[in-house]
């Protein structure tokens, strides 16, 4: 018997005024897996979360949660549990008392629901401070009694609005980690919203691309990152070396394709130092190609050269829709 996805959203639209936020998405989340909805700000990644969970209404399209088709129920019904970015805890509460609170409201009796409670505490590394107020609570702690608020409801899926908006980047990347194992143990689906690209890489499995409302490419995290499905996408990811090859379409060099201290010497024409390392600039016959040497790779300079060959097996041909959208 195959078991029903978490998600499965089909031909979603939604406008506001004449905002087409939301234009025909349709994207499935398995069970136990975690799907990244990636986009710039503005792309319509929050909207398809707000119409998943219930807050809009879709005009077009349906959602169906755990198999049952939840389009027009009320958000309280649809087994969703939802971190949001302003993750507000009740301030006047306990810790252990936020996070019972929501299955208190479906109705689960006070010592059902604080033993659900502690257990989605423990879950989240957050076991002993349950008498805590939130206003004794670090950043990330907060942050993660929200997720605790959210896994308590035993919902086949979970809803995560860039839970980590608020958070300085070394809490960041220690949140990361632990929600990655937390990921691995759920048998829920995770749909995240994210607009950073590292969040996505750490956390999902899957990641669907969104522009202007639309989803332009899905597929598992690794191939969507190493093959970019155009110029537009291989751009939002961060992709550097990208290069017109005429007839509307750009070469994408890849930083796999770059081998150091082999081939021609090419003239160095810029660089400068970042956190990566010292970035610099190739005048390559094939364009300008940018790149960042660690400092081990820096000895590869001479002078204002740098030896370098591009394997071209690992060169893609993308078409250039940057202009579009
Ligand atoms: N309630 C609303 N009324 C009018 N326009 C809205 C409303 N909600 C969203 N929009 C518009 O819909 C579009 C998509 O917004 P949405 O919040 O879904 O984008 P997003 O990708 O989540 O952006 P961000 O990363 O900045 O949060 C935007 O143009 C936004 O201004």
């Amino acid at each position: 018997m195959s078991v029903a996805p978490a998600l499965a959203v089909d031909g979603l639209h939604k406008a506001f005024g004449p905002v087409q936020a939301v234009r025909g998405v349709s994207l499935t989340v398995a069970r136990g897996e975690t799907v990244a909805l990636l986009g710039p700000s503005g792309c319509g990644k929050s909207t398809v979360l707000r119409l998943v969970a219930g807050l809009e209404r879709p005009d077009a399209g349906t959602v169906a949660v755990g198999g049952r088709e939840v389009t027009h129920q009320p958000p309280e019904t649809r087994g969703v549990g939802l971190v949001f970015q302003d993750y507000a805890l009740f301030p006047h509460l306990s810790v252990l008392d936020n996070v019972a609170y929501s299955l208190r409201v479906r109705g689960t009796p006070r010592a059902a629901a604080q033993a659900q409670a502690r257990e989605a505490l423990a879950l989240v590394d957050l076991g002993g401070l349950e008498g805590r107020r939130p206003a004794q609570l670090s950043g990330g702690q907060a942050q993660r009694a929200a997720l605790a608020r959210a896994l308590a409801t035993r919902s086949p899926l979970l809803l995560l609005d860039e839970p980590m908006s608020n958070l300085d980047e070394r809490l960041r990347a220690d949140l990361r980690a632990g929600l990655r194992a937390l990921f691995a143990r759920l048998d829920a689906g995770v749909l995240l919203v994210t607009h950073d690209q590292r969040e996505a890489r750490a956390l999902a499995g899957q990641v669907a691309v969104m522009r202007a409302g639309a989803l332009v490419q899905q597929g598992p995290t690794e191939t969507v990152f190493a093959q970019p499905a155009s110029a537009w996408v291989a751009a939002f990811l961060g992709e550097p070396n990208l290069l017109r090859a005429g007839s509307g379409q750009v070469r994408h060099v890849p930083e796999r394709a770059l081998h150091l201290g082999t081939g021609e010497p090419w003239p160095v024409t810029a660089g400068h130092s970042t956190e990566g390392g010292l970035q610099v600039t190739v005048a390559h016959a094939l364009g300008p190609l940018r790149l960042t040497l660690s400092p081990r790779e820096t000895t590869q300079l001479h002078g204002d050269t740098l030896r370098l060959s591009v394997d071209d097996a690992q060169v893609r041909l993308l078409p250039d829709d940057r202009g579009q959208g």
